[in-house]
């Protein structure tokens, strides 16, 4: 079946739930969403601006919905899970968004067969650019997996992993966005400092970094390939990289990937 025809429920309207509920309307008007929080100024917002069913009533979410996605932090989730388990009844996909929590982990605070899928989206679902990896539970049907894959595809690409790489992909694009957004920052600060005025040296940075995006995506070339392509001999590029170099920009990366994936095993125990 598509996800058109299922009715999802938000159970977290939070940064990231609100950011997968506007992705996915974006993407089917057509399609019913349903959201529960504790919050409900936030709900009422979201009832406002995009007209979904709201509830302060977690289960009355669920059992309006056929796929429910859960959307709180990683360290309340077992709480939750304990509180719905008997509305999550066997016709019923479970979506966990959670950081670090493993697919077993809410298989046992739920009944026995149900299906779970796990993914680590990102921020950008609200521009349908999110980056999702996605895997299955032991119960998970095809049809779960395609039903996922379609709703995190509509909003960006999604791709399927197995388990064990989560809290890479949770290190790289989940928290990705929030390492790239200092550097447009940056790299505005720079063009600041040397006379642009703030507006268009945001405008420029953040265009830039969405051009090389693109360049890496569309072309399929090595980015590496790609950056001599910028980088004419004794020209203004290879002295940006040289200092870029010097002050350790790859360690600085390759570490907040490495340390971001650790706090995600953290975060499972
Ligand atoms: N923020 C991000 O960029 C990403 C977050 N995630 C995951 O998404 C989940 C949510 O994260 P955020 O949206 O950033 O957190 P958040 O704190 O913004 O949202 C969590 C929401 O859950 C609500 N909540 C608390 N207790 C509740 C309950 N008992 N029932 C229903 N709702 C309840 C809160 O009021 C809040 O609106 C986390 O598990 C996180 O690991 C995954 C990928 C990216
Ligand atoms: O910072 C966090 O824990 C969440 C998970 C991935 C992005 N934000």
């Amino acid at each position: 079946m598509h996800l058109t025809e299922k009715r999802i429920g938000f159970i977290g309207t939070g940064k990231m739930g609100e950011s997968l509920i506007r992705g996915i309307l974006a993407a089917h008007s057509e399609i019913t969403l349903n959201a529960s929080d504790v919050y409900k100024p936030a709900l009422e917002r979201l009832n406002n601006e995009l007209g979904i069913n709201v509830s302060t009533d977690n289960t009355e979410t669920i059992g309006d919905s056929d796929v429910v996605v859960l959307a709180v932090k990683p360290q309340i989730l077992k709480d939750v899970l304990v509180a719905i388990k008997d509305s999550i009844t066997a016709d019923k996909l479970v979506i966990s968004i959670a950081a670090g929590v493993s697919v077993t982990a809410i298989e046992d605070e739920l009944n026995e067969g149900t299906r779970v899928v796990r993914v680590m989206p990102n921020i950008a679902a609200t521009v349908a650019e999110a980056a999702s990896a996605v895997c299955a539970g032991k119960n998970a049907t095809e049809d779960d997996m395609e039903v996922a894959l379609e709703m995190f595809q509509s909003i960006g690409s999604a791709i399927t992993i197995p388990e064990k790489l989560m809290d890479a992909v949770t290190g790289l694009s989940g928290s990705g966005p929030a390492y790239i957004f200092p550097v447009i920052e940056a790299l505005a600060d720079g063009a600041v400092h040397e006379g642009l005025d703030r507006a268009n040296a945001i405008t420029l940075a953040a265009q830039t970094v969405l051009g090389a995006a693109k360049m890496v995506l569309e072309t399929g070339m090595h980015p590496g390939e790609l950056k001599d392509m910028v980088t004419s001999p004794a020209g203004t590029t290879i002295r940006g990289i040289h200092t870029l170099e010097e002050s350790g920009i790859r360690a600085a990366f390759m570490n907040a990937v490495i340390e971001s994936s650790k706090r995600s095993k953290e975060l499972g125990k």
